[in-house]
């Protein structure tokens, strides 16, 4: 376990008993104004829950920099090693662009858009995903554990168990997971399940994905199963639910503070003073519906059900993910659609629909979702959905209604939301109505019994509870792990007829 050791000859990372391996590092580079650039924490609830983990422990994180060309060296930030890993121009374009979102993102969001399959691209999948294990593997430390994150790396497990035998190794997808009917269509599915089969344990959002891997594992490897554990080389790999969350109760402080506060009743003023405020939040990604809302506003105005400029929808969309075609397409059809809305219901005083193609800071997000009356939720199909649980954390007064997909992992614990089937129109027209015009003492009942799921479900339980569960699952495996070094060989650089 040689580490890696940077050009100050520090060897960063040697021997870590913890190790994150994710698609991306937990730092972004930023420029400053006089053009120096430096690593900045990234936004993302996933180092919220990790860093605790990792840091303080001796950790270290392996990811991509986000950038294409030669990898920084390993660094020290936030008491945690961070393992830069290199990927070329081509890389980005067949690993992250395509196999990971062109083709794998769209199959495990249901082929809500038709996902695009190339042998390119499944190469420079695989010859990636080589490179994390590879990294990881030098910066373990003997018997550490290691926790391997989402679809981008799935080949990462078993790659690293050949190495590695000796690690307690648990992977957790972010995404949903497709059935054995869908999932089928990928010309390497035998590949990625063998992947996943290398960790102990296999981290889901929801019990019917763990359902649909465990199926996976039985039918298309004949494998034996009880319940969520599948045998396999002679170990036992569990397959289990873990929902994701939030820092409740630090967002719960944020949309407390007298700046949020301040700004979210500035924010009201400065739309109009309007007295019903829409609001969505998205990663300007076509899994997310955002044009189902625009098209159920639109319909509301038009049937003279809501009014502007009394009532105004806010569609704040990040960006996201640019240089994939279906992006750029799906950004196209929203922009025309808001521009066609407005033409239409606008007027001098202001738009129906105010649209922000940008990214907004935590705090003034926290005071939109503080402004906002009612919160619009509706993807097609969703991992879980963050944005529907920081509004109810940010709604300490009680106040506001949240409008929630039923496709969306959240939907199955936000259970008092306005549930919504976004591919019925007319549904999402009613909920949205029902919502704009509940009784104030129902939205606190309802916004109480989430918030109350939420602060026992938050994300220091769903980090701890995995991994509590994998040091479980790596208890009565084979010692050693001599099993796993001679594993079955990978059909990973098999093509689709075996597969
Ligand atoms: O990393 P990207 O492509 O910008 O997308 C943002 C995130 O989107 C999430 O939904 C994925 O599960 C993450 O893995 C990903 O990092």
């Amino acid at each position: 376990m040689s580490g890696m050791t940077n050009n100050t000859g520090q060897d960063v990372g040697a021997d870590s008993p913890v190790v994150v391996v994710a698609n991306r590092l937990p730092v972004d580079q930023v420029t400053d104004p006089d053009g120096s650039t430096r690593w900045q924490r990234s936004p993302g609830g996933l180092v919220t829950a990790l860093e605790p983990f990792v840091a303080g422990r001796g950790g270290a994180w392996v990811g991509w920099s986000g950038s294409a060309g030669e990898a920084p060296e390993p660094f020290e930030s936030g008491g945690m090693s961070l393992i830069p890993v290199s990927l070329t121009e081509d890389e980005v374009d067949r690993y992250y662009e395509g196999m990971s979102n062109a083709s794998l993102w769209p199959l495990y969001h249901d082929v809500v858009e038709k996902p695009e399959y190339h042998r390119a691209w499944w190469d420079t999948y695989v010859q990636v995903n080589k490179r994390f294990a590879d990294r990881t593997a030098a910066v373990a430390a003997e018997n550490a554990i290691v926790w391997v994150h989402d679809y981008q790396l799935q080949l990462v497990p078993a790659l690293l168990r050949q190495q590695r035998p000796d690690l307690t190794i648990g992977f957790f997808l972010h995404i949903p997971f497709p059935p054995y009917e869908l999932f089928t269509q990928l010309p390497w599915r035998s590949a990625i399940v063998e992947g996943l089969l290398g960790a102990d344990l296999v981290g889901f959002q929801r019990p019917a994905a763990a359902q649909n891997f465990v199926q996976l594992a039985r039918r298309l490897h004949d494998l034996p199963a009880r319940g969520p554990v599948v045998e396999y080389d002679g170990r036992t790999v569990a397959a289990r639910a873990f929902p994701i969350s939030i820092d409740v109760a630090a967002f719960d402080e944020l949309a407390r503070s007298p700046e949020v506060l301040a700004r979210a009743k500035e924010i009201r003023a400065e739309l109009g003073d309007p007295s019903k405020i829409i609001l969505g939040v998205d990663r300007l990604d076509y899994t997310k519906g955002i044009g189902v809302r625009l098209e159920a506003f639109e319909e509301l105005l038009e049937d003279g059900a809501v009014e502007t400029p009394d009532t105004v929808l806010v569609q704040v969309a990040t960006p996201s993910r640019e240089r994939v075609e279906h992006y750029v397409h799906m950004r196209e059809t929203i922009e025309q659609k808001v521009g066609h809305i407005n033409g239409v219901f606008g007027s001098i005083a202001g738009p129906a629909v105010h649209y922000f193609n940008q990214s907004m800071r935590r705090e003034e997000l926290a005071a939109l979702y503080r402004a906002a009356d009612v919160m619009l939720v509706t993807p097609y199909r969703d991992g879980m959905n963050l944005v529907a649980k920081e509004y109810v954390a940010a709604r300490g007064d009680l106040g506001g209604a949240l409008v929630l997909s039923e496709f969306a992992g959240a939907a199955a614990e936000l259970k008092q939301a306005f549930l919504v089937n976004p591919h019925d129109i007319a549904g999402v027209k009613n909920q949205l109505l029902r919502a704009l015009r509940m009784e104030p003492a129902e939205a606190a009942k309802r916004m109480r019994a989430m918030r109350r799921h939420l602060a026992k479900n938050d994300l220091d339980h769903w980090a701890g509870s995995f991994f509590e569960a994998l040091r479980g699952q790596a208890v009565g495996q084979p010692t050693g792990r001599e099993v796993g070094r001679s594993s079955a060989p990978l059909s990973m650089n098999r093509g689709g007829a075996q597969g």
